[in-house]
């Protein structure tokens, strides 16, 4: 049987991108991709990302946390999940802990501070955008070295092309188009996600300016597929339009779920997002679930 039933588990969702929260902190457990599907697919525990939650690694923090996708593949950001954590950490009567304002969480992208807004708004500190063609990465250099408008296209979709590119501690690829409800993106999404240029494979947006500190967005989530809202995503464009000079440093990413505001900092240079979140239900893994899990 999986070390993992019976455990107690929150679902939550960010702008309706569907977090599990999972903690295992003081203990010795890890989630396997096994044991992440099968949690996906149970209706009660489904997730576009578990975010599992293990004791400090650096000093100073107060969790880390492995992310996983619904396919168990794992992601260096989840910024709605981040906010998620964030909630439970200081709300959840088994996980918060005492006098929690700001907390500090940590992924394998690096250190993540979090300030509470109110009482189910949260800022995080996403970090500096990974802006170089390795950073990505990407499989080949880029024309342009910015990797602002790189060399792909869609075969059957000539304005799908040039998208930017940017790392969010997870890979972003945005396409600047006129109308983003316009386009098939499940479609658009399974064709780019894989596509040779993306060795990490890719989350791919369809982005829309509707003016300088206004976007419209859609995204097709690596690993999960379509989404509702996906912070990290919306983090990485308004980097990318930033840099384009679509739009200035501070916009709000409107998402299917709703807004996010974005700001990408000039004094330090990291991307500060600020959302809400939303506490749905508890449960325990049935030890069912697992049956043939490893
Ligand atoms: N929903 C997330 C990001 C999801 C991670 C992604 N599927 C990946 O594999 O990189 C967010 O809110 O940032």
């Amino acid at each position: 049987m999986s070390a993992l039933a019976n455990r107690r588990f929150l679902k939550m969702n960010g702008l309706g991108n569907e977090i599990t929260v999972l903690d295992l902190r003081g203990t010795p457990l890890r989630v396997s991709a096994v044991e992440a599907r099968a949690i996906a697919a149970d209706p009660c525990s489904h997730f576009d990302q578990l975010m599992v939650l293990h004791d400090p690694v650096t000093p100073g923090t107060d969790a880390s946390m492995r992310i996983y996708n619904t396919d168990g593949s794992e992601s260096g950001a989840c910024g709605n999940g981040t906010r998620c954590v964030a909630w439970a950490m200081v709300a959840d009567p088994v996980m918060r802990r005492p006098s929690a304002k700001g907390l500090v969480l940590e992924t394998k992208a690096g250190l993540l501070p979090v300030e509470r807004v109110s009482e189910t708004v949260f800022t995080v500190d996403m970090g500096s955008p990974g802006l170089a063609w390795t950073d990505i990465p990407l499989r080949d250099p880029q024309s342009d070295t910015r990797a602002i408008d790189i060399d792909t296209r869609m075969a059957d979709a000539p304005e799908l092309t040039k998208p930017s590119a940017v790392s969010m501690g997870n890979p972003h690829i945005i396409f600047w188009v006129k109308d983003a409800t316009a386009y098939d993106l499940p479609r658009i999404g399974r064709v780019f996600e894989h596509d040779a240029m993306f060795p990490e494979k890719a989350n791919i947006s369809l982005a829309q300016i509707i003016s300088p500190d206004h976007i419209l967005l859609r995204v097709w989530e690596r690993g999960a597929g379509l989404t509702r809202a996906c912070g990290s995503a919306a983090c990485a464009t308004l980097v990318a339009a930033s840099r384009k000079g679509l739009t200035g440093r501070k916009a709000t990413l409107s998402l299917p779920g709703g807004d996010l505001l974005i700001e990408w900092r000039e004094s330090d240079g990291h991307v500060l997002m600020t959302g809400p979140t939303e506490f749905e239900h508890e449960g325990v893994f049935s030890p069912a679930l697992f049956a043939g899990a490893a």
